[in-house]
């Protein structure tokens, strides 16, 4: 790292814009309780997929298919509801459980296929 004046360190300099917002103490406040519910979401998806881990075993031991699109029905219309009454958009939540449930699929059928 040189500390020649042509060098440009936004840590060194805020007005060089990149890391500005580090030194913001409010945002470093938003960005502390955004980093606590990233770090839960992944938490609570790792546990998601150890459950369905079992599931896929389950299903693959008493041969049943890895995808059930009736129950995936029930569950979409549960979130919707839930992301509605939590204003959040329903469209966003849909395709974020597709997105999920697309992957524990995926996860269901290598399961089956050994
Ligand atoms: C986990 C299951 O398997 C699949 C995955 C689902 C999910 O990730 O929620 C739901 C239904 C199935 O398509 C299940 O049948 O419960």
């Amino acid at each position: 790292m040189s500390n020649d004046t042509h060098t440009a360190d936004p840590q060194q300099d805020p007005s060089q814009g990149a890391s500005a917002p580090a030194l913001d103490p409010v945002l470093a406040a938003y960005r502390k309780s955004i980093d606590n519910i990233d770090a839960a979401i992944i938490h609570m998806l790792a546990e998601r997929f150890r459950i369905t881990q079992a599931v896929g075993e389950y299903k693959a031991r008493v041969t049943l298919p890895p995808a059930d699109p009736a129950r995936e029905q029930r569950q979409i219309a549960r979130l919707r509801k839930l992301s509605e009454e939590a204003d959040l958009d329903p469209e966003f939540s849909e395709k974020f459980l597709r997105f999920i449930i697309d992957e524990v699929i995926r996860h269901h059928e290598k399961a089956r296929s050994g």
